[in-house]
């Protein structure tokens, strides 16, 4: 299928340079953190890939937002670094932002930015409807990425709640424009969530291949594993720091979390003496829990970056490292609502993994919680 310009083909993904060309960017609230940043991507890779299905808006690129400003990490890192960008592009045309800023050849002027905000009141007559609203009042609270010399020809305040696909109808108002934005891309809705769909675009997010030679050297060097599924050790994603003070009804005290793993492992691996700990505490807690661990009679690994490693991946490389790691264990326990957790569990689920082995959690202390809910894959 060849756009209406005769530009772009939509089997090979590509379009000549200087063509058709149109672009859609977003960026997302900053607070939020990058495990649910990689959903947002979902969302709007989802948008595109189902639209390009239809053989419409063929010349149309998504465009991915630099990692900037992530909770704890360095700023304005490009996509290759944690991603195979080749991967994503077998799913939805993309493009690096940088990429989009070196190919313009005066600084880049987006045509339009929305910037959407949630409604005062979702329910209408106690239901929720999919619409939008144009707005004269809002502002842009983001700074392009930490791009200082990208400008906007025209902002637009769009009062915003539903599924992604009704973007569309606000791209529709000015058909002539080249560069869309929206900004707030957390606040639309996935059309499809936990559908083929959804697998599709996520099994297309493969992890930069160095992060992944680097996980499995590690599974392979300390965890004594060579395969995909291995057989050889327990994985758990101990979210602490903000959830250890936050979310104290839904994640175990520091003092009750080994004695927690080790029942764990005794009830569902009792051959496993081999713990692996993907986790966000501080360094006495670490300690802490890797004494509590080993005092009970287990091998207890971290994935501790050299200096020069921490320089290359960043600490965003580093958590990528950590789910990898978590993903190939025989038996994985995660912490209750947090998305890096979710990440793994869907790592696993594309790993096949039983699902029985994958959707397990950390309980507060008195030992009582809700098993996880179950998204397993649909191929
Ligand atoms: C409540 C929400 O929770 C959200 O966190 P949650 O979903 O766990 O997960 P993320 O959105 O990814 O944010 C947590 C960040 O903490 C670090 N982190 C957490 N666990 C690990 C780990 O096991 N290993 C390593 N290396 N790093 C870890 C990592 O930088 C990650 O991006 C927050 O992003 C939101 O801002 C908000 O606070």
């Amino acid at each position: 299928a060849k756009d209406d310009n005769g530009f772009c083909d939509a089997s090979a993904k590509h379009c000549k340079p200087g063509s058709g060309e149109k672009f859609l960017m977003y960026d997302v609230n900053p607070p939020e953190g990058f495990n649910l940043r990689r959903d947002v991507y979902m969302r709007f890779a989802i948008m595109l890939a189902e639209t390009q299905k239809m053989g419409k808006k063929i010349n149309w690129r998504l465009v991915l937002p630099p990692w900037h400003r992530l909770y704890h990490w360095k700023s304005g890192l490009p996509w290759n670094k944690f991603f195979d960008v080749n991967s994503l592009k077998t799913y939805v045309p993309v493009i690096e932002l940088q990429e989009v800023v070196s190919n313009s050849i005066t600084p880049l002027k987006i045509d339009r930015l929305y910037v959407l905000q949630n409604y005062e009141n979702a329910f209408e007559d106690g239901v929720f409807h999919d619409k939008w609203t144009i707005t004269d009042d809002c502002k842009y609270d983001g700074l392009f990425w930490g791009y200082n010399n990208i400008t906007v020809k025209e902002t637009v305040c769009v009062n915003f709640q539903g599924k992604i696909s009704k973007l569309w109808e606000l791209i529709a108002l000015h058909p002539k424009d080249k560069y869309v934005m929206f900004s707030h891309g957390e606040i639309p809705l996935h059309t499809s969530y936990g559908t083929k769909t959804y697998w599709d675009c996520r099994k297309s997010m493969k992890f930069n291949t160095g992060l992944v030679k680097t996980a499995k050297n590690f599974i392979l060097q300390f965890l004594n594993c060579k395969i995909e599924k291995c057989t050889t050790y327990l994985s758990v994603h101990w979210r602490r720091r903000d959830f250890a003070y936050s979310r104290g009804k839904d994640v175990p005290s520091l003092q009750g979390t080994a004695k927690q793993i080790d029942q764990i492992a005794k009830d569902n691996v009792p051959d496993i003496k081999t713990i692996f700990i993907a986790t966000d505490a501080s360094e006495t807690e670490v300690r802490t829990l890797e004494n509590d661990l080993k005092e009970l009679g287990y091998k207890v690994n971290f994935f501790i970056p050299s200096k020069k490693e921490l320089e290359m991946y960043k600490d965003g490389g580093i958590a990528i490292i950590d789910q990898v790691i978590c993903s190939h264990a025989a038996f994985f326990v995660g912490t209750h609502d947090s998305t890096f957790t979710f990440r793994i569990q869907e790592e696993r689920e594309i790993l096949g993994f039983p699902s029985s082995t994958t959707f397990n959690r950390l309980c507060p202390d008195t030992g009582k919680c809700e098993k996880p809910s179950k998204w397993t894959i649909v191929n």
